[in-house]
């Protein structure tokens, strides 16, 4: 049966025009009075509230949000006019006696005549129920508790420039062709949303309640970056009213991957969330004082080997521990005890504040506050007291003498010798007074002067000096003083260096954010997760990684527990695992999950596919590099004929990657081909050559692997590069080596 035969077609095809005059009308209506538009919705929910009494169906219009129908979402209308919808459920609220169908899209709409909602938000709780109900009872949360009903009808739609090209109704058995299609299109330099075709294990990551935090171990290709974003949309949707999107951050391993996530939140109707990378996170907050190494450098260092790759792995793992951490905040105690001068501030023997209230004022009335912002602290109350007291110890000083000099007119009978006495007591007095005055002046500047002030680097320097003696530790201490006299650091000191920064002297940047998401989770050491925690001041933390991806693991997590243990260990935090993959072909996720078994992954759980079927990936070998090269640029030529426009060549290394580069020009080809880093976009290019610890988080159409002088051997770094590497193709994959050159690849 044609769609054109469905009894049902004529209905939907008008209710699609109905919806898109509507949305037309209410365009032009709210360009002329966006003011008296929003009136007009109050007056609708106000009339809507009178007229019906069932609460559940109140509460299923009320989370559909029409109230908040804002400028943004008038924004977010224009974008879907050409799609206002992607399903509908046909549900009946309990207590209502009507089947209500719904139309579910990106926007929300809600027709004031007739009370009808005419899109509701994939976000709102009702919408819940597409992407987790089953045909039957049903029930969702909303603001107001639990409503239950039932589900009738789950129908998706195929609409395309506004027109219905499609609609098919999902039950328990039915595959999800809308996912099908979906994944067996077309890869971008731009990540797409997914609204359409959320699965309910991943539903459940982006509507887990926000106030806990959430660890998500995601295989490749199991949308975690893509959950991350619609977890960021769903939360501001749903926490809209405490939270603003200036309150979000996402973190992104690197500019190109900025660039790679860049139009989904806009996509999503959202705005002003704070999208950047951790390093220019750190950046912000603690200023430019030292330049970074290359961040790759220590991976490069253990791709190649090399004399002190041991010493060098302890450093790095060692920089990003709990215990690095507690060492800090065990220099930070002591520095206050040490700081502190011990003794009371005074006037002219006049105490005006006891040592004993300094202290409790510096390590406890004020501890929450920088270490200096405490001393600026005591330095203010200090001169409030003195200001305070001052007249009270000049009159002292007055009364005293006075007295002195009564007492002089008594004892010296003789005029000549009472004379000189109290000329003597009164210039002694005038005297102090002036002393004592002019010391006033200078009081708190001196006593704060005793306050030791040091930079940042030099208190992480004094700290690293006091790190108690190894072998290994005496390496660290050498190798961070050479960073440190060239006035460098590298990546594994941003946490020391941004948690200090934080404890002494408070960030540069006011943070507004309460809310993190952190994509590429694995790469980031336990004590860069707690100085975020602490310099964001909350754990409001999504989490999202993969340890199998692990190629800095050396400084990164090494498990999700002791994650857990370390940054959460209040016990709140949720823990979810993704292993459904959905970016690429059973044959390629196959030969990957055979190369990932190599590694020591803890816990490993292999990814699994979506069935969807492609070529099996091929594996051929090579005498001479310039038949491989030309075999890559022929193969290319033939993708790009069957319509596949993204096609990346990854290397192990940039040098690797360089030759491949240099192999192509030497060839010659018409094609646009650039070799990528972490700063660049690729959109445009006909093929891209990628290091293969670059192209992780990113996907192309089809993926050549090609080695040429280095080659991926048994070695844990080289599994998790050839992981990365071959999870990044969706439909196409060729592995390419020179003779001598297969490695692990003899293995699989
Ligand atoms: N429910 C879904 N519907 C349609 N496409 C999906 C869905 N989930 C994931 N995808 C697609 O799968 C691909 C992988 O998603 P994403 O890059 O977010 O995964 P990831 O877990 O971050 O991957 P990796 O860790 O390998 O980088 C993307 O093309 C994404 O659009």
């Amino acid at each position: 049966m044609t769609i054109l035969q469905h009894p049902d077609y004529a209905n939907e095809r008008t209710r699609l025009e109905a919806t898109k005059e509507y949305i037309g009308l209410v365009l032009t209506e709210s360009e002329r009075n966006e003011d008296a538009f929003r009136a007009d919705i109050k007056d609708a929910y106000a009339r809507l509230n009178s007229l019906d009494g069932s609460e559940g169906y109140i509460a299923l219009l009320t989370s559909a949000r029409f109230l908040d129908m804002t400028r943004q979402n008038l924004r977010q209308l224009q974008q879907v006019q050409s799609k206002p919808y992607f399903c509908r459920i046909d549900v009946k609220p309990e207590n209502y006696d009507q089947i209500q169908p719904l139309y579910i899209g990106k926007a929300s709409l809600f027709r004031p005549d007739t009370q009808e909602p005419v899109i509701v938000d994939w976000r709102s709780p009702i919408a819940n129920v597409y992407y987790e109900g089953r045909i039957g009872p049903i029930s969702y949360e909303t603001e107001t508790g639990t409503e239950h009903g039932e589900l009738f009808r789950k129908r998706q739609y195929t609409i395309d420039g506004g027109e219905l090209h499609d609609f098919r109704d999902l039950d328990i058995t039915t595959r999800d062709e809308l996912l099908q299609e979906s994944l067996g299109g077309s890869a971008d330099s731009r990540l797409k949303d997914i609204v359409s075709t959320i699965q309910e294990e991943q539903n459940r990551v982006i509507r887990a309640e926000m106030y806990r935090p959430m660890i998500v171990q995601g295989a490749a290709g199991s949308g975690k970056t893509t959950i991350a974003l619609h977890r960021i949309a769903y939360l501001i949707y749903t926490y809209g009213d405490k939270f603003n999107p200036d309150q979000f951050m996402i973190l992104a391993p690197h500019q190109l991957f900025l660039k790679y996530i860049a139009d989904v939140l806009p996509e999503l109707g959202v705005e002003a969330v704070k999208q950047t990378t951790y390093l220019d996170f750190v950046f912000e907050g603690m200023g430019k004082k030292l330049k970074l190494t290359d961040p790759n450098e220590r991976l490069y260092q253990f791709l190649e080997g090399g004399d002190n790759v041991d010493h060098l792995r302890f450093v790095s793992r060692f920089k990003g521990s709990l215990e690095y951490k507690q060492g800090i905040d065990a220099y930070l105690d002591a520095l206050t005890l040490r700081m502190l001068p011990k003794e009371d501030f005074k006037l002219a023997k006049h105490v005006i504040c006891k040592y004993q209230e300094i202290r409790k004022f510096f390590r406890e009335d004020y501890v929450r506050l920088p270490i200096y912002k405490r001393v600026e602290k005591i330095k203010k109350i200090l001169q409030d007291r003195l200001k305070a007291k001052k007249k009270e110890i000049f009159q002292h000083i007055i009364d005293h003498y006075d007295n002195e000099i009564d007492q002089a007119f008594i004892m010296y009978k003789d005029p000549e010798k009472r004379r000189t006495n109290v000329v003597k007591l009164m210039d002694t007095k005038e005297d102090l007074l002036k002393k004592v005055e002019a010391r006033s002046k200078t009081l708190v500047k001196d006593f704060m002067a005793k306050f030791p002030k040091q930079t940042l680097v030099a208190h992480y320097r004094e700290f690293l000096q006091g790190l108690p003696a190894s072998e290994e530790i005496g390496f660290l201490q050498a190798h961070t003083f050479a960073l440190l006299d060239k006035k460098k650091m590298e990546l594994e000191d941003t946490a020391a260096l941004l948690y200090l920064q934080h404890k002494l002297f408070g960030l540069l940047a006011e943070f507004k954010i309460r809310n993190l998401v952190i994509d590429e989770a694995q790469d980031y050491s336990v004590f860069q997760l707690l100085a975020l925690k602490e310099v964001l001041g909350s754990d409001m933390f999504t989490i999202l990684g993969d340890l199998s991806q692990g190629i800095h693991s050396y400084r990164g997590v090494e498990s999700w527990d002791k994650v857990l243990d370390a940054v959460f260990p209040s016990g709140n935090c949720n823990y979810l695992v993704l292993e459904q993959s959905y970016r690429t072909t059973v044959e390629i996720m196959n030969l990957a999950n055979r190369v990932i078994v190599h590694s020591q992954t803890p816990g490993l759980v292999l990814a699994k596919p979506v069935v969807r079927h492609g070529d099996e990936p091929r594996q051929e070998v090579f005498t001479e590099e310039s038949d491989l090269i030309a075999r890559v640029l022929s193969d290319v030529e033939q993708l790009k004929a069957q319509g596949m426009n993204s096609i990346a060549v990854i290397g192990k290394t940039m040098a690797e990657c360089q030759r491949i580069k240099q192999g192509i020009d030497k060839h010659g080809t018409s094609l646009n081909v650039h070799v990528l880093d972490e700063k660049e976009d690729y959109g445009g290019t006909d093929l891209v050559i990628v290091p293969a610890y670059v192209v992780k988080g990113l996907e192309f159409d089809a993926v050549f692997i090609v080695n040429l002088q280095e080659e991926y051997t048994a070695e844990e770094l080289d599994v998790k590069l050839l992981y990365v590497a071959m999870t990044r193709p969706l439909h196409r994959m060729a592995v390419y080596s020179m003779e001598g050159k297969t490695g692990l690849l003899d293995m699989i």
